[in-house]
């Protein structure tokens, strides 16, 4: 969003849209640092929290917690250590398309920002099980990050599959992750870190089942709810590779944030935005027959998309 273009839209959306008050407009961010590497196109909280409420179904919580650490970062000027946020949900549920979405309202080139750096274990270590772990520890990864920090402190770091990661190379990224003031030359304390896994997922979709079962509709769902069942699955379980990093006794992570289960209704509005998007007519029977033909859990009562919606835009293609 163009910074000089983001005052006239909310002034006329809130001409338009009568709840949307013309104090709005004080949320349009300063220049989220005065570092050379500012990234053009101050991001705005409010973008992010309409696209939110907007385009991600059914994961409220996920809205919350994200709003409430963004907004908390973007208003400190002089924030005590880097955001860090640890998104976990099974697949399909959200985790990419959340982060894509707060990365795209932070960065004007999103993904693309040389800001913005994804690292995945998979695809950069992609034998580092097989590698004597502490000889990769001060290594590779910490080479990355050091690279790529130094070059800009108000970075933000996507790591897929964290679940998956070796705590080795987790404990490299330890550093920067605390508050501790300069670490090889850099202050990191305005960087994101956002930690990917599907680890708990599992976890998370049982609690929403028992809960269900209990009569309590996953809308009610709090963090508190799930919080156990994740620190259980994910924190304390010796084959996570959460497990034995410093992470979690450091207390390093600022927000855990639950993708929860999707169901039928929430795979229709995944159908009826992806039709939108790909420029196709907005059929009932399409929408119908794509969210039937993904399967659903537990096996008796299929109340749960057992891939949210993530194969929701290819299945499109078999109904036209
Ligand atoms: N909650 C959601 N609201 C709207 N669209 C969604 C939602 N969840 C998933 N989608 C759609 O499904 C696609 C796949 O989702 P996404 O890649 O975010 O899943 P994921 O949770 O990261 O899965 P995985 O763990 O397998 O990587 C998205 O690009 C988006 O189009």
């Amino acid at each position: 969003m163009q910074d000089h273009h983001l005052s006239d839209q909310l002034a006329i959306l809130s001409l338009i849209h009568p709840r949307i008050p013309l104090a709005l407009l004080s949320l349009r961010a300063h220049c989220w640092l005065t570092d050379s590497c500012c990234p053009p196109g101050p991001p705005s909280p409010f973008w992010l929290e309409f696209d939110l409420a907007t385009n991600l179904v059914g994961q409220p919580l996920v809205r919350q917690q994200v709003m409430k650490g963004l907004r908390g970062f973007l208003e400190n000027a002089n924030p005590v250590k880097p955001l860090v946020m640890s998104f976990h949900g099974s697949t399909g549920t959200g985790k990419t398309y959340v982060s894509s979405m707060l990365i795209r309202y932070l960065f004007q080139s999103g993904l693309q920002s040389p800001y913005v750096h994804h690292f995945s274990p998979i695809v950069h270590f992609p034998h580092a099980e097989h590698i004597e772990q502490y000889k990769v520890r001060d290594t590779a990864q910490q080479r990355w990050i050091q690279g790529n920090l130094t070059s800009c402190g108000r970075s933000a770091f996507l790591f897929d599959e964290m679940d998956k990661m070796h705590p080795g190379l987790i404990d490299v990224i330890i550093p920067f992750l605390g508050p501790s003031w300069v670490v090889y030359g850099t202050n990191y304390r305005k960087a994101i870190f956002i930690f990917i896994s599907n680890a708990g997922g599992e976890q998370i979709n049982n609690v929403t089942l028992a809960l269900w079962h209990a009569r309590k509709d996953r809308e009610e769902i709090s963090l508190q709810d799930l919080e156990p069942a994740i620190s259980k699955a994910v924190f304390e379980n010796p084959e996570s590779g959460f497990w034995n990093s410093g992470i979690i006794n450091e207390h390093l992570i600022d927000f855990v944030v639950p993708f929860l289960p999707l169901k039928h209704h929430h795979v229709k509005q995944c159908v009826v935005s992806e039709l939108i998007q790909q420029g196709l007519e907005v059929r009932p029977d399409v929408i119908q027959e794509v969210a039937d033909s993904i399967p659903y859990f537990p096996e008796e009562e299929k109340l749960f998309s057992s891939t949210g919606c993530k194969t929701v835009a290819s299945r499109i293609s078999f109904f036209f």
